[in-house]
């Protein structure tokens, strides 16, 4: 549970948020409706209700953008409600208001959504002077003040997007060749066998290693070896469906998971990979670079270790037998 609030931070804010609503604003409802105020103390009901809603579908789903997107449209009629009924005291509201909302949806949809809020705002205020505002100069006040802090607002949550977005990126590829890394595999693997043992998803794994890749880099350089890396990974991707991920496993070794496969179609594909490598790679003197490859498909009941275990046998394997080729874990 708190590894998935570490990760995933919208389903964090959405708890986060929904417990703030839980225990801010149920007292303010039973204030309200104790005082008599029913439309804003239902109204602030509905708030609360509607937070344990979100907050729990994203949790049961691991869906984040559609419970977001409706707490934040709740907010802003919450907002507007809270504005028109209490006038001059709930426009207090509005500016936590403006930067929640930057919490639960992406900034762009966050800006959008309070140029509808504020412009709403400011037609009621214009056609129904003394509702909401008190004066002109502070209906003024308030439209120039809110744009600066949703303008603030959007500026540091689009830097924090970017940044978080960077984070997860050099977290989880390989900074050589782009491929994802072995904790993503690590975290893939794990996936792959929940998914086979809750809906008995077929699944294949290829592991490739590049043959004789020392004498490459003794021959030709660090850099053209680099540069070998680099180029096989849009090679392999290039033979792949859009969803079978590569990862670097290490040093010249690479793996393939490949979901809702047959073990003839598992064979078939290792033996693509391996074709194809030998085809479209040349090294600078225009030789071939090869590569031997290990497959091994899911078997009930095996953890991710054993499977990968299975893999690397093959592979070793294959390289004993004289390498470019497939050998079946
Ligand atoms: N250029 C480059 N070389 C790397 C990188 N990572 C590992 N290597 C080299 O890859 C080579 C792997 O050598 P070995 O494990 O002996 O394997 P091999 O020469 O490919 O021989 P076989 O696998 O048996 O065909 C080592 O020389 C490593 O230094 C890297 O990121 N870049």
């Amino acid at each position: 549970m708190l590894q998935r609030l570490k990760d995933d931070f919208y389903l964090a804010m959405l708890t986060l948020v929904g417990a703030m609503i839980v225990l801010c604003v149920t007292p303010y409802a039973i204030y309200r409706l104790y005082t008599g105020n029913y439309v804003v103390g239902i109204a602030d009901l509905i708030m609360v209700l509607c937070a344990i809603l979100a907050s729990r579908y994203a949790w049961r789903t691991g869906d984040t953008v559609k419970p977001g997107l409706f707490m934040a449209i709740v907010f802003c009629v919450g907002a507007l409600l809270v504005c028109v009924n209490l006038g001059v005291d709930g426009l207090f509201w509005v500016y936590p208001f403006l930067v929640f909302i930057f919490f639960l949806v992406s900034p762009l949809r966050a800006f959008g959504l309070l140029l509808v809020l504020l412009s709403t705002l400011f037609i009621i205020g214009s056609t129904h002077p003394g509702l909401v505002f008190a004066s002109s100069f502070q209906m003024m006040a308030f439209f120039v003040t809110t744009s600066i802090t949703s303008l603030f607002s959007f500026i540091f949550a689009y830097r924090a997007q970017i940044q978080r977005r960077e984070l997860k990126r050099l977290a989880t590829t390989d900074s050589l060749t782009g491929a994802s890394n072995r904790r993503t595999l690590n975290e893939q693997l794990v996936l792959a066998i929940d998914e086979h043992a809750r809906r008995g998803r077929q699944y294949g794994l290829i592991l490739l290693d590049l043959d004789h890749f020392k004498q490459i880099n003794d021959k030709f350089g660090h850099k053209t070896g680099d540069k070998m890396l680099i180029e096989l990974v849009p090679v392999l991707q290039s033979m792949l469906r859009q969803h079978d991920p590569v990862f670097r496993f290490g040093g010249e070794e690479f793996v393939v998971i490949v979901a809702d496969v047959s073990a003839a179609a598992l064979q078939k594909l290792a033996e693509k990979l391996r074709q194809g490598v030998a085809e479209k790679m040349f090294l600078p003197d225009d030789s071939h670079i090869t590569t031997s490859v290990g497959i091994a498909m899911l078997q009930s009941g095996e953890d991710w270790e054993a499977w990968l275990h299975r893999a690397d046998m093959a592979l070793y394997q294959a390289k004993h037998q004289g390498r470019n080729q497939v050998v079946v874990g």
